[in-house]
């Protein structure tokens, strides 16, 4: 495979090594020491068994700093969403690791996982899965409800106007546009805070303009808030938003490329579209 411009083929070294035995964003004695959100090391996951058996990812080692943007692209099937369920605690890995601010996400009991997730880590899908009969404002303030907290005016509010949205907080999703229910959406995975968004095709079900618009502002959220975004997609302009974007082919790492044009996108997903299975 010839590289593009600027494709990185970091993955196939020291980054995607599959070694692992002392990973960035931990020392020797397992304390944080670096800028590193979330790191998968050797990352196997396969689903069946037998015959039937499917490798979703197969042996992934990857980082993700923090107060960055990064894009998941890859061919349909090579495990991208895969990838952002065991890098957020929601899927299981088979082997390897995943260490989030310096927690061992694969050695926590179901009780700590599920409260990690809930304090620490935002996802947002395709469809918004907003509650239809509550206002933005009360969409926004169930997690905190589920904590079991009083969700405040102010914590609302400020949270609807880093999404853009200050003056939707009284509209219900049936009184608002795509765009706008994916914001809500977005607005509902950051109220607590978290370390992390993950975000599966935020924009797949939205037209190009509103895309845009939705993807600009989860930009101002990295840049201006320091928020830590991995975000899958399959379109190559969406990914250009990214500060880079990693590939997946079968289940593996296939490159990388910084700062990132939807042109070399474009041309890397065709490579790796057109390659031999
Ligand atoms: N729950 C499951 N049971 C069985 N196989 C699964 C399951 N989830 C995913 N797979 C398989 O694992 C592989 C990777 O799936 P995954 O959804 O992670 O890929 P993807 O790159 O996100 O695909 P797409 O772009 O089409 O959404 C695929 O072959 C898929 O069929």
């Amino acid at each position: 495979m010839t590289a593009p411009g600027r494709l990185a083929d970091a993955m196939n070294g020291a980054e995607a090594s599959g070694t692992g035995t002392n990973p960035a964003g931990t020392n020797t004695t397992g304390t944080v020491v670096s800028d590193v959100a979330v790191r998968l090391d050797d990352v196997t996951r396969t689903y069946g068994s037998g015959d039937g058996a499917v490798t979703a990812l197969a042996g992934v080692t990857l980082e993700f700093a923090r107060g960055t943007f990064t894009a998941v692209m890859g061919p349909s099937g090579s495990g991208k969403s895969t990838l952002l369920q065991c890098a957020a605690g929601l899927d299981r890995p088979d082997s390897g690791r995943v260490v989030m601010a310096g927690t061992d996400l694969t050695g926590l009991r179901e009780t700590k996982l599920t409260l990690l997730r809930r304090d620490r880590i935002g996802f947002v899908f395709q469809s918004f899965n907003l509650m239809p009969s509550l206002t933005a404002e009360q969409n926004v303030g169930l997690p905190l409800h589920l904590a079991g907290r009083r969700p405040g005016k102010a914590e609302i509010a400020a949270v609807l106007r880093d999404v853009g949205l200050a003056d939707r907080a009284g509209h219900r999703p049936s009184r608002m546009s795509g765009g706008q229910q994916q914001r809500v959406a977005m607005a509902r995975a950051l109220v607590t805070r978290p370390d992390v968004l993950f975000a599966d095709e935020p924009t797949g079900a939205l037209d190009s303009s509103t895309s845009r618009d939705v993807l600009t502002m989860m930009r101002g959220l990295v840049d201006q808030r320091g928020l830590t975004i991995v975000m899958v997609t399959h379109d190559p302009v969406a990914a250009s938003y990214a500060d880079r974007v990693v590939f997946l082919a079968d289940g593996r790492p296939a490159g990388r490329l910084d700062r990132p044009t939807a042109e070399a996108v474009a041309a890397h997903m065709a490579r790796l579209e057109s390659a031999p299975c």
